[in-house]
Order: structure tokens, then C-alpha cells, then sequence
């Protein structure tokens, strides 16, 4: 089922023309494998540009771009501010090209940034790279909830829009090849493939993890974190080879994030879910929340207008563990205007408060290290040897953390105020009541943790511990409400039922869009693409995840809260379709083999083959070697993958 290369040509102008009647073609921003992607106007909605993908589908039968209408479809009700929006999806008037309109994210994509910044030189501050990583692990926690796998993520998928990042190109383009075509036309470098996927055991949300670890290092080294000559050496660092560190310039827990995602065993790779807990990174979410919650507020409320130069430089200097205040260009303060004086007086102010609650929150989550550190110290003596056996000493101390944590899921549910009375319970460990069942129902998540990066997980998320902080140190009320506008929120939030606010985003799982497509939800689409059995019965409120559809600070806001109060982990989505399926190896083996010879020809197949089994038996493998001696056998080097990739696995599994 060829399909036409597209014209390469980096020409930006375009001819004219309007697509569906609606959109207006007026930009050319590129060729990828599969199609050539422009920038249109939305005749509808003109407020903002959009961009539509052309896919050349003109030697298909019109029956077999059913399979990507519908993933099309589907994939347009994932709704996350860190996913790029998808909104239509048709088959041109003249049926040449099936055409997908999503939004236009004008900072470009994260490959092209990544190449800018080195080539200046320069590089990306680690509170960026937190941002962004921060961002990339939400959207990826909220696919995997709703079980979709990417399957594709990398740099140049990655795109940036208004200082946001969204994860983009679900691969509609795959399916309208067969999985096994595009295993055979495959032309990319497997830089961000899993050794999982290298050896065929299969790909699962995991794999997709993996992807995002290599990310998260190419946005901090600027280069592929397994890298080398040829194909094949590649793949060797990725199986075998010792992952490498962050620059040093990183710090050393941002590194252990990284060595603790880059796992080559799949089942030991923390989730995106288990990511968000990480404490570093939990402490960087709440704090992101906590500027992007000031931001909204500078300018949703016109009285704290002075103050909005000092919460910008905040949000756009904010490092994870401190944040310093402007270093304002300074005239000398008797020269100042009565009004600019109270200007200063009132950003000394912020920045006084900004100070002390930073200060408290420090103290608290050392106090909760602290505590936590002691439970640990009993658990390792007493726990261990009955954990799994379930009597003794372990086992009250295991009954009475689950107890707190199955309170706290409980009361949670209740106000959000009565928090900081549970997270106090929690510590003091009340056990006078037996909730032998709920600690059945709730698995207790810190037993599952497959790493050292959760040993300092304080056991009350990183929110909780600072609203109480907040609670009891700056408890200053008018007429009952709290004056510090983050605590009123919080107080009002327990009437939600009763004044509900049509501003507020609206909580609503994707089934809510429209009713009348129940169908799709229960479709099992398994064409080696990215949707599996629609969770329909996971709920907004289930799995911690909010599908918003209004302002994206808002939404993000949302999400970053959601992924610090939710303690639900997700499930491991598996692919068992397509060419990485867990078919037997011998079965595997033929049918790489047979697209080898769907790609090369059967004679240019067997040479390749043969020679690159001479080189693998060598005592040393010269990579160097390996591809100078292909490029003498093929035009194209990276056509030889396939079988790079078959001697690999006849060998190594
Ligand atoms: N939504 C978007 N907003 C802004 N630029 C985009 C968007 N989608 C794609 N692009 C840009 O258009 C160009 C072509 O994208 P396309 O997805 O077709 O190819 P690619 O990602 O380079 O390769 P591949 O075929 O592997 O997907 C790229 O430069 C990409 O950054």
C-alpha cells in the first residue's frame, strides 16, 4: 500500500486553495514522513490560526481510511491543555488527501528548539526543563488513563504553544498503513525506542515512559541520550549500555529523576502517576501551581495590578527550591514619587509573604522527612520479614498506615478544609479504630515503589502539607473567610455544590462531549495505533484526571492538583498488536524477515544479512565498520533498520 513520499521542498508560500469550505491554506510549515502540514485560517473562527496535515491517501480505497476516521474520532475528544487540540479530520473534495486540522502551536516543535539553543551555545535552565518535563509527564499520565499509548513520542512530536507544552502527531498517518507497512517503510532512528521495543517483548505504556526519560535528557544535553554510529550501536547502548548522567550543571536530584525513569526493565519503570509522586518533582508541581494560580489571579483581579510585574518575574525566574525577588533596576529610594514608593512598599510586601510562606513550607516538609523517615526506620526493622506474610509487629504498623491513608481518602472527599486536620491525625498515627477493609480496598502505593527516588516521599502530598501549614499560620479572617486568597478559594470550594461557577472549568470525562456516540467508547481499535478499549468506566474522578475545555493556565492548574491529590496509580497499557506483539519468536522472526524482503528486495536483503552477521560475530563490534560496509550495499543506510534490527533479536533473544 505505497504511499506517496511528500514533496520535501521547504518552500513556505503556497497556492491558494480552501479545504472543506472552511479552511484557508496560507502557510507551508513542513514535510514529514507522511504528509506536509501548512497553516490555515478558520473561516468559522477566525480568532486563532489552526493547521492542517495532509496525508496523499490517493491509493487508498475510500473504505480504508474508514479505521483513521475513526481513531480520528476518538482521538478528538482527548481534551488536555498539554495535548495539542485536535478538531476535525476529512477527506479532501478530490479524495487525494485525508486532511487533520488541530491547533497551530507557534513556538514550533521541541526538536527544532532544542537545535537552536545549541547551536547559541546555550542551553536550557533547569526550571524550564522541569516546566516542560513537568507538563510532558501530565499529558502522558492523562493518556494513560484514558489508555491510549502514543507510541511515538519524541522531541519533534513535542510542540510549544504560549509557553506551554503539548504533546502532538498521534500517528493518524500510521494507520492509514498497516502496522507491518510501517515497520517496513519505518525510516527513523530508534533514538527513543525502549529496549522492550528493540527486542520485540512489546510495547506497553512504559515504553512510553521510556520516551519521555530520553526527553527529559535531550532537553538538558541538547543530544540523544544513546547515540552512536549506525543503527546498531545505538541499539546496542539502548539494551546494554549504561545510561549516561545530566550535565552537571543539572542538579543531582533532577539526574536521579532521570537514572530512575531510564530503567531498561519495564516492569521496574516508575509511571507517569508514579513520576508526579516523585517528591522533587511534586514540590516543583506545587509550586508551578502555585505561580500559574497567582498569574490567574494577577489578572483576573485589576487591585493587584502594581503587583503584576513581580508575579511575572516570579513565573518566569521561579527556580524549584527558591524564589528570589526582583532585583528592581533602582533609582534611589528618596528620588521615588509617593506612587512609585507604594508601589515598592507594596511588591516588599508580596515578596515579605512570598518569603515566610516559603520558609514554612520548607519547615513543614522537613518535619514530614523527618516523620516519615522514623516510620521508615520501623518499617525496614519490623516490616520486611511479615510484610507479605501479614502478621506481627509489621502488620499493625502496615494496618495503621493504611488506615491513615485510607482516612485520608475518605475525609478527602469531605472538605477540603478538614485537610489539615487529617494530615495531623495521619502524622500522629490515630489508631484506635479497625479498617482492616478499607485497607484492602486502598493498596497502600509506597509498598509498590520500584525505586530509591520514592525513599524521601513525604506520605501527605506536597498541597496538603502546605495548606495546613497555611491554615495554622496565617489564619486571618474577615466575615469568616479566610483573607489570603488561596485559603478563601479553598473555603469556598467546600460550597461547590451549592453555588456552582459557570467560570470554573467544569470536571466531565470525555464521554460527556456527546452522548449519542457510546459506541465509540467501547471500541476495542487495535490497527497498531494508539487507542485500546476506551475506559468508559473510568471516571474524571476515579483516576484523579480532569478533562477541562476552557482557559489552559486554568486547566493546568487543574491538572497539576489533580495529579498532587490523586494516589491513584494507573494500569499498565499494553499494545499486543502490530509488529511488536507477543507472538512467538520464531513467528516474529519470519515476518521481519519477509518486510526486510518487502523493503530491500530478496537478494540485496540476503547480502545485507549476511554481512551484517559477519560483522555481529566478530569479537568487537565496529559500528564505524557496520555502516561504511552498508553504505557500500544500499543507498540508504537507515533502510538497513529492519535487518539490523532481525539480527539483533536472532542473536540477543
Ligand atoms: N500543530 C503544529 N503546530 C506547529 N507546527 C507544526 C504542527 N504540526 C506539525 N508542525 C510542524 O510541521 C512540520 C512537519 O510536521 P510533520 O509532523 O509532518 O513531520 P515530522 O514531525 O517532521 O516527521 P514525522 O513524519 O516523523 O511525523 C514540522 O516542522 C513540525 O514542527
Amino acid at each position: 500500500m505505497p504511499l506517496r513520499r511528500p514533496n520535501t521542498n521547504n518552500d513556505t508560500k503556497v497556492e491558494a486553495k480552501i479545504l472543506a469550505n472552511r479552511y484557508e491554506v496560507v502557510k507551508k510549515l513542513g514535510s514529514g514522513n507522511f504528509g506536509t502540514v501548512f497553516v490555515c485560517k478558520d473561516r468559522q473562527n477566525t480568532e486563532e490560526d489552526k493547521v492542517v496535515k495532509e496525508i496523499y491517501v490517493g491509493d487508498l480505497q475510500p473504505d480504508e481510511t474508514v479505521d483513521a476516521n475513526h481513531e480520528a474520532r476518538l482521538l478528538s475528544r482527548l481534551k488536555h491543555p498539554n495535548i495539542v487540540k485536535y478538531f476535525d479530520s476529512f477527506v479532501d473534495t478530490g479524495g487525494e488527501y485525508f486532511c487533520i486540522i488541530t491547533e497551530y502551536c507557534e513556538g514550533g516543535d521541541l526538536d527544532v528548539k532544542i537545535t537552536e539553543v545549541k547551536k547559541k551555545k546555550s542551553h536550557l535552565d533547569e526550571s524550564t526543563v522541569l516546566n516542560w518535563f513537568v507538563q510532558l509527564v501530565l499529558a502522558v499520565k492523562y493518556l494513560h488513563s484514558q489508555r491510549v499509548l502514543h507510541r511515538d513520542l519524541k522531541a519533534r512530536n513535542i510542540f510549544l504553544r504560549k509557553n506551554k507544552v503539548k504533546i502532538g502527531d498521534f500517528g493518524i498517518s500510521r494507520i492509514l498503513m498497516s502496522a507491518s507497512d510501517y515497520a517496513s517503510t519505518f525510516t527513523g532512528t530508534p533514538f527513543y525506542m525502549s529496549p522492550e521495543v528493540l527486542k520485540h517483548e512489546g510495547y506497553n505504556s512504559k515504553s512510553d515512559i521510556w520516551s519521555v526519560g530520553c526527553i527529559l535528557y535531550e532537553m538538558c544535553a541538547l543530544e540523544h541520550a544513546f547515540d552512536g554510529q549506525g543503527l546498531m550501536a545505538i541499539m546496542y547502548k539502548i539494551v546494554e549500555g549504561v545510561p549516561p548522567d545530566l550535565p552537571k550543571r543539572y542538579s543531582k536530584q533532577l539526574n536521579d529523576v532521570f537514572k530512575g525513569i531510564i530503567i531498561k526493565e519495564p516492569e521496574k519503570r516508575p509511571s507517569a502517576t508514579e513520576i508526579t509522586q516523585i517528591p522533587f518533582i511534586a514540590q516543583h508541581m506545587s509550586q508551578m501551581k502555585d505561580i500559574l494560580s497567582d498569574e490567574v489571579h494577577c489578572k483576573s483581579d485589576p487591585g493587584t495590578i502594581d503587583a503584576r510585574d513581580f508575579h511575572r518575574y516570579v513565573s518566569e525566574k521561579a527556580h524549584l527550591r527558591e524564589m528570589q525577588p526582583k532585583k528592581q533596576p533602582q533609582k534611589k529610594e528618596k528620588l521615588l514619587t509617593p506612587s512609585e514608593r507604594m508601589k515598592l512598599n507594596k511588591l516588599r510586601k508580596v515578596e515579605e509573604e512570598r518569603n515566610r510562606l516559603s520558609q514554612h513550607a520548607k519547615e513543614n516538609f522537613l518535619e514530614n522527612q523527618e516523620r516519615k523517615s522514623e516510620i521508615r526506620n520501623t518499617m525496614s526493622k519490623t516490616i520486611a520479614p511479615v510484610w507479605v506474610g501479614g502478621e506481627g509487629e509489621g502488620e499493625s504498623i502496615k494496618k495503621m498506615l493504611s488506615r491513615g491513608s485510607a482516612k485520608i481518602h475518605k475525609e478527602r472527599q469531605a472538605t477540603t478544609l478538614s485537610e489539615a486536620d487529617l494530615i495531623r491525625r495521619m502524622c500522629s498515627q490515630d489508631d484506635d479504630e479497625d479498617e482492616t477493609d478499607d485497607y484492602h480496598q486502598q493498596s497502600y502505593t509506597l509498598n509498590s515503589r520500584p525505586n530509591y527516588l520514592f525513599e524521601d516521599r513525604p506520605i501527605t502530598p506536597m498541597k496538603n502539607t502546605m495548606v495546613y501549614d497555611r491554615l495554622h499560620s496565617t489564619l486571618d479572617f474577615e466575615d469568616g473567610i479566610p483573607k489570603d486568597p488561596d485559603l478563601a478559594e479553598t473555603y469556598y470550594s467546600q460550597y461547590d455544590d451549592e453555588f456552582e461557577n459557570p467560570e470554573s472549568p467544569s470536571i466531565s470525562t470525555p464521554d460527556d462531549d456527546d452522548d449519542d456516540d457510546d459506541e465509540d467508547e467501547k471500541t476495542i481499535v487495535n490497527k497498531g495505533n494508539t487507542v485500546y478499549e476506551k475506559a468508559n468506566s473510568t471516571t474524571a474522578s476515579d483516576n484523579g484526571e480532569r478533562t477541562f475545555a476552557g482557559d489552559e493556565t486554568q486547566d493546568l492548574i487543574g491538572c497539576l492538583e489533580g495529579a498532587l491529590q490523586s494516589n491513584v496509580n494507573e494500569t499498565v497499557v499494553n499494545d499486543n498488536t502490530g509488529f511488536c506483539g507477543p507472538a512467538s519468536r520464531e513467528l516474529k522472526i519470519q515476518n521481519m524477515r519477509e518486510q526486510c524482503i518487502k523493503k530491500l528486495g530478496a537478494v540485496k536483503f540476503e547480502d545485507v544479512y549476511e554481512f551484517i552477521k559477519k560483522e555481529r560475530s566478530k569479537d568487537k563490534l565496529n559500528p564505524t565498520n557496520i555502516a561504511k560496509g552498508l553504505k557500500k550495499l544500499v543507498k540508504n543506510v537507515d533502510d538497513c533498520f529492519l535487518v539490523e534490527q532481525l539480527c539483533f533479536y536472532e542473536t540477543e533473544t
